[in-house]
């Protein structure tokens, strides 16, 4: 099965560098870049041909859309001539509707949306999947294959993409404003940059695999940090009289309504 990847930017070429890493014959993927400079880039790095969005859509048994969505209506324009019954469509782009896509291609063209995150490039992304209204369980499958070549996949009900996007789409850059003000605050405490960083670094991965090994519910393990008395609860505290938690409830609206906004063209 060949699959083009159209729009090789972060996103695009997180999934091109995990087929890969997954053992995807190269010769069965090929690439559709806008920009001359990053598609030779990528040729070089992968050895992926780079080809027209058109004959990639004419090639291909599986098409990965993964341009910004503001930029879909144009490619789904310049594309649909080549697309044929039978085809796979994956849009990997916030926002944007099976609904969308499949009014835009040919009569039996399936489409599937994603949402991905840029864990991706380190195989541990996490991946969301919604079915169009003429796909079947085989095409929800070869998505699943494609993207576990990631990390994880979860199949979802559409009308939770904007929120998945907002949660796990968005998400590492939630968790790396996060980091960048754990090294700040170091750095305010005295530390050395580099000593700040590998120890909230590695506090990072070692609660991520607290969580992830032991399956313990959060408020749990942050009760088992939280000494009666002790500097855990003097941090906390400071978090919620900052609001904290509020502003993470208010983060994510924000970017669940930037969802449903990209959806309207916006
Ligand atoms: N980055 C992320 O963490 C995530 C991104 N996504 C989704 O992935 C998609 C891509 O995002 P991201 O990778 O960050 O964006 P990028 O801007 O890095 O990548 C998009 C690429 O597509 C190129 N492009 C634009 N128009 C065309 C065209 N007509 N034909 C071929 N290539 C084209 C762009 O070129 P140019 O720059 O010249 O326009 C750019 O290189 C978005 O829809 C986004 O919602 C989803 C989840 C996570
Ligand atoms: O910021 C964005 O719109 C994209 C979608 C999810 C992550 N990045």
């Amino acid at each position: 099965m060949s699959t083009a990847i159209i729009g090789a930017g972060v996103m695009g070429e997180a999934l091109l560098s995990g087929l890969v890493r997954a053992g995807r014959r190269v010769d069965q993927l090929m690439v559709g870049e806008k920009r001359a400079e990053r598609a030779r880039e990528l040729e070089e790095r992968y050895g992926v041909a780079v080809v027209s969005n058109r004959e990639a859509a004419a090639k291909a048994d599986t098409v990965a859309l993964v341009v910004k969505p503001q930029d879909m209506g144009d490619v789904l324009a310049e594309i649909a001539p080549d697309l044929r019954a039978g085809q796979l469509v994956v849009s990997l782009a916030a926002g944007i509707t099976t609904a969308f896509i499949e009014s835009r291609v040919p009569e039996g063209v399936a489409v599937v949306r994603v949402m991905p995150n840029t864990p991706a490039l380190v195989d541990e992304g996490m991946a969301a999947i919604s079915p169009g209204s003429h796909c079947d369980d085989a095409h929800l499958a070869e998505v699943e294959s494609l993207m576990a070549s990631t990390g994880k996949v979860m199949r979802i009900p559409e009308k939770q993409m904007d929120a998945v996007t907002a949660i796990s789409g968005s998400g590492p850059a939630y968790i790396f404003f996060v980091v960048e003000s754990m090294v700040e605050a170091g750095v305010h405490l005295g530390l050395p940059r580099v000593t700040a960083t590998e120890l909230v670094v590695q506090t990072l991965v070692g609660s991520a695999a607290m969580l992830r090994e032991t399956g313990t519910h959060p408020v749990v393990l942050r009760e088992q940090v939280t000494s009666p008395g002790g500097t855990t609860a003097s941090a906390l505290r400071e978090l919620e009289i900052h609001k904290v938690r509020a502003a993470f409830l208010a983060a994510m609206e924000a970017a669940r309504n930037r969802s449903r906004e990209l959806a309207e063209g916006s």
